[in-house]
Order: C-alpha cells, then structure tokens, then sequence
C-alpha cells in the first residue's frame, strides 16, 4: 500500500448534574440526569475530536475550542466535530475508520446507537458503515460505575493516497 495511514484515540468525560438528557453523538437521549459541561457536553463528540485532532498532531479540543470563550456556551458539539474533520480534509486526509465507546451505568446507549453513528458519519463525511458506536457498564465500578459521570473513548484511523 502506497498511501499514508494516521491514528488518533481520544477520551472524555463529564460529570452528571441536574437535568432531564445527555447529549451523545448529537443524539438527545432522555435520562435522569444532565451532564456538566461549557458545551452540550457530548462526551462522545469530544473523544471524536480529539482522536481526530490527534491523528493530525494539532493539539486537542481545547485548544481549538477554550471552554473560557463564552462563544461556546451550550455550543452544539456536533460543529466541534465538523470543525475538525474539515481541518483533516484541508490536508488531504480521509476517515478509513471510527470506533468509539461510552462507558455508563445508565442511559442505555444501544436504542440510539444507529442515530449516533448517522450523526457522526454525516458530520464526518463518511459512509455509516464507517463508524462504530458501542457502549459499556464498568460493573458498577469507579466514578462511572457509581453514576457520577459518563466516560467515552475514541480511536479513528486517517487515510491519504
Ligand atoms: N450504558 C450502556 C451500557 C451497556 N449497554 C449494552 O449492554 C451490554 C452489556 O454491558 P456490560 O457492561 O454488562 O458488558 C453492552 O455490550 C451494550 O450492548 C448499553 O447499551 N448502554
Ligand atoms: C467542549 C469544550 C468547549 O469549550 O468544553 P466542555 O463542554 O466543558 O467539554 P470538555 O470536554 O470538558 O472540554 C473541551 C472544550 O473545548
């Protein structure tokens, strides 16, 4: 294979507080809890971006987006996430893959999986076959198995001809 290949893994998480959803992969999902955050607080688009921003060595969210710039207070993080595959097209890269996991006790992340991925793959510019979304308990152990916050992990390849 002549092309060039890229890999970026990323991890985020948010605390519970008051509320009635969580935002994942741009998905409401109802719940008894909200999640504190600058942003929407999708802990899934964040783990994205910076698997993404990683695979292009260009720092992490954060930098891109300082939670001290009150431009994105409730932001939706779904244009986090274009911001970032736009700064991977720009260079010629290409998703070959993404793969991510949210850990929680509770919501049930399975009914919404299919609306996560056709989120993610439309602000990717990817087919949905392209990403995977999984989630897992952690047993009840740890801050996630106590119910204090929810957690998600990201890997993404990058591809270039
Ligand atoms: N928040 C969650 C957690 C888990 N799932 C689904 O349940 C399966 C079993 O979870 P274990 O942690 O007991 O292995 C898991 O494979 C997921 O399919 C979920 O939807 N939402
Ligand atoms: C998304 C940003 C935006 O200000 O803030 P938060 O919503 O607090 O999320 P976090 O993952 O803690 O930090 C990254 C920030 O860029």
């Amino acid at each position: 294979m002549s092309g060039q290949i890229r890999i970026g893994q990323g991890f985020d998480v948010h605390a519970f507080g008051d509320g009635d959803h969580v935002m994942l992969g741009g998905v409401r999902v109802p719940h008894d809890r909200g999640v504190l955050a600058h942003s929407d607080g999708d802990v899934v688009i964040h783990a994205l971006c910076d698997a993404i921003l990683g695979a292009l060595a260009l720092g992490d969210i954060g930098r891109h987006f300082p939670p001290s710039d009150p431009r994105w207070k409730d932001a939706d993080s779904r244009m986090f996430l274009r911001h970032c595959a736009a700064l991977a097209g720009e260079r010629g890269w290409t998703l070959g893959n993404a793969d991510l996991t949210v850990v929680c006790e509770r919501p049930k992340v399975g009914p919404h999986a299919e609306a996560m991925r056709a989120n993610l793959a439309a602000d990717l510019g990817a087919d949905i076959g392209a990403v995977s979304v999984k989630a897992t308990t952690s047993e009840k152990l740890g801050f996630t198995g106590r119910g204090e916050g929810i957690a998600a992990l990201a890997v993404v390849l990058l591809t270039r001809a």
